[in-house]
């Protein structure tokens, strides 16, 4: 019997049974508590009626399960069942009820089977894509291999194996963390160059930390940043543009401290939103880690960037979040892609991530516009009853008067750089709030710190009257310390200061290698911040490892925003993070705020971050107990 027959087979025989007991329960409906004599009878009644409820329920679970099977079974069948099969199964799950699946399913096995051909056709296309990905996966990586110099030990890779490079790559998807720390232990340690597959970009030539300095210090022509934002994002008329950046470190470094009480306010509401206010007291709820808190990170950064009204829109917000990851998401695919295919592969890959962009365009644009006409009037009246609002649109629209190119001065073009400070700025910050809270409440002594913490907020909180000061925030060293060590352990991803060959005749290293054009360099972030020479016990979520340095070894520069050739977080150098000031504040009150204000129940295990390639991704699906504390 073919699996359409057995699908159709499965709806008529189920038919007779669905009508029979729809005429049951019925009856039962019309025969319920009022058609019975005495009490006795109407509570057996009852309890029959409700037994044979769920009953029913019962039946039509499995039967929906045993439909679900057969579906999926003739999925393989032809596309166009595919397409049905995957309606009907989206019907069932938002109705939760059966009769849409019948009826959906009915029509589908009224379909003939389809003809041959478009079996053999969908068998064949599949067939083809695979094996041309195949080709293009192992000639972009035996290139890309070819570039790098021969005399360079190569880790994860085994000249002797068939397709060696697309294997080597492989192995720097999935084991990219081994890889860098092996290498690390075996050649940076003694001061050597190795090279690590990666399976998305060309390998990587991994400098020991003793050059990392040297590295961070590389002017842009020499050394640049590897990215595809020509094809991810386009507009590099906006990308190749000081302003975003003159603004982070001239304005918004400047005011780190002084919006807290806005930021606070924020804070409070997206929490009160996503984990309960003060009238849910003790009920727990439960939330995923990273997707709760990008939320309130999201609104929380754009109270700064685009002011109170729009940073509480949550379809902006999450639009915003979205960007980022699609254009990361996008990124990754196009790496795989010799340069020749990039353009056109481009332009289905980038949709999901331009969708996003034009819902956060819908939003921002109007308000660019808005703006420059208030402080076009309040410059031409002062008595314009208009008050400039403090956040980046202002200082941005106020730079834009003082330029007069059109990328520096249109609407679309100002609106587009929010767009991509969002992209630097919300995931990271979520990503280093997310690591916290998994860390401190998996560790083993979670109690002990998050009283240790608790005590230091409030005790530094009571000199300021409960204000989140700038010295208030400044003091929270064990704070600082947890929040250091977390993003130490769980990071970002395994390489740091990564950067791309951009000069024609190479770069010479300052042990006289000279390494070719093009070429990725960079260092093992995940091998220096788990060397035990830099960090005893490494591989140990010690939260108050710094505050101890900083207390007991006379250490001052051990506090989260300072960068150095051990710890590199945010980078280090001339190219080092200019919005971590901003961020470091932002991760402090948020976490502040949760520890004084809610209870996390501690975690039974940490799941760990997935390393994909040289990124480090918080696992989406971990959750947390969360409960606003009963104040006493
Ligand atoms: C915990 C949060 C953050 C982390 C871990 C982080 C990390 C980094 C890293 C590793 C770089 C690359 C530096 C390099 O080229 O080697 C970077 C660059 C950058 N970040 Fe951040 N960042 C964070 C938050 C922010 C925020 C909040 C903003 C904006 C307000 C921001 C704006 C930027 C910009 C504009 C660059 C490019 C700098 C350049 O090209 O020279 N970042 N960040």
């Amino acid at each position: 019997m073919s699996k359409l027959a057995a699908l159709r087979d499965t709806v008529e025989r189920s038919e007779p049974r669905r009508r029979e007991r729809r005429e049951k329960s019925a009856g039962a409906e019309t025969q319920e508590p009022g058609n019975t004599r005495d009490t006795e009878d109407r509570g057996k009644h009852k309890m029959d009626y409700i037994q044979q409820q769920q009953q029913q329920q019962r039946q039509q679970h499995q039967q929906l399960l045993r439909l679900t099977r057969n579906l999926f079974k003739c999925s393989l069948h032809t596309p166009l069942a595919f397409a049905f099969d995957l309606w009907t199964m989206l019907v069932s799950v938002f109705n939760s009820s059966i009769t849409p699946t019948f009826t959906l399913a009915g029509f589908r096995a009224l379909l003939p089977d389809l003809p041959l051909i478009i079996v053999a056709t969908t068998v064949a296309s599949t067939l083809f894509f695979t094996a041309f990905f195949f080709i293009v996966a192992a000639l972009k990586s035996r290139s890309d291999h070819s570039r790098i110099p021969k005399e360079l030990p190569f880790v994860g890779k085994n000249d002797k194996e068939w397709f060696s490079a697309l294997r080597a790559n492989w192995r720097g998807w999935f084991q990219s963390i081994s890889l860098y720390v092996q290498g690390y232990q075996k050649y940076s340690k003694n001061g050597k160059i190795f090279v690590v597959p990666t399976w998305t970009r060309a390998p990587q030539i991994l400098l020991p930390p003793s050059m990392a300095t040297w590295l961070s210090m590389q002017p842009e022509h020499l050394l640049s940043f590897p990215v595809q934002f020509k094809y991810t994002v386009g507009h590099p008329h906006i990308l190749n543009n000081d302003m975003v950046e003159l603004l982070i470190k001239r304005e918004l470094t400047k005011t780190v401290g002084t919006l807290n009480e806005e930021i606070i306010e924020e804070i409070i509401k997206s929490t009160d939103d996503l984990y309960g206010g003060s009238e849910t007291a003790g009920e727990w709820r439960e939330r995923y880690v990273f997707d709760s808190l990008a939320r309130a990170v999201g609104r929380v950064v754009s109270r700064v960037f685009v002011g109170a009204e729009l940073c509480s829109n949550m379809e902006y917000v999450n639009a915003g979040t979205n960007f980022s990851k699609m254009v990361s998401i996008s990124s990754y695919i196009l790496h795989l892609f010799p340069e020749f295919l990039k353009p056109a592969v481009s332009i289905l890959v980038t949709l999901p991530s331009k969708y996003y962009a034009r819902i956060c365009m819908k939003h921002l644009e109007p308000l660019v516009a808005q703006r420059i006409k208030d402080m076009r009037a309040k410059a031409a009246d002062p008595t314009y009853a208009w008050e400039e609002p403090n956040d980046y649109v202002s200082w941005m629209v106020r730079e834009s008067f003082k330029r007069t190119s059109e990328t520096d001065t249109s609407v679309y073009n100002l609106a587009y750089r929010i767009v991509m400070l969002n992209f630097a700025a919300i995931v990271t910050t979520t990503i280093a709030c997310a690591n916290t809270v998994l860390d401190v409440w998996s560790a083993p002594d979670a109690e002990e710190i998050v009283e240790e913490l608790r005590g230091e907020i409030m005790s530094v909180l009571s000199e300021t009257n409960g204000v989140w000061t700038k010295a208030a925030v400044n003091k929270m060293h064990r704070l600082d310390s947890t929040i250091r060590e977390s993003s130490r352990v769980s990071g970002i991803g395994g390489t740091s200061l990564a950067r791309q060959v951009r000069a024609t005749d190479g770069v010479t290293l300052p042990n006289g290698f000279v390494v070719p054009h093009n070429a990725t360099i960079g260092v093992s972030m995940d091998g220096i911040h788990f060397d035990p020479e830099n960090y005893p016990d490494p591989k140990k979520f010690d939260a108050f490892r710094f505050y101890r340095e900083r207390m007991e070894g006379g250490k001052r520069n051990v506090d989260l925003g300072t960068t150095s050739s051990k710890y590199l977080l945010f980078s280090h150098g001339i190219h080092s993070c200019p919005g971590r000031f901003f961020a470091i504040n932002d991760i402090k009150l948020m976490m502040g705020h949760l520890l004084l204000n809610y209870e996390i129940a501690p975690r039974p295990r940490r799941e760990p971050n997935i390393s994909l390639g040289d990124i480090a991704i918080v696992p989406e699906t971990a959750t947390m107990q969360i409960r606003r504390r009963v104040k006493v």
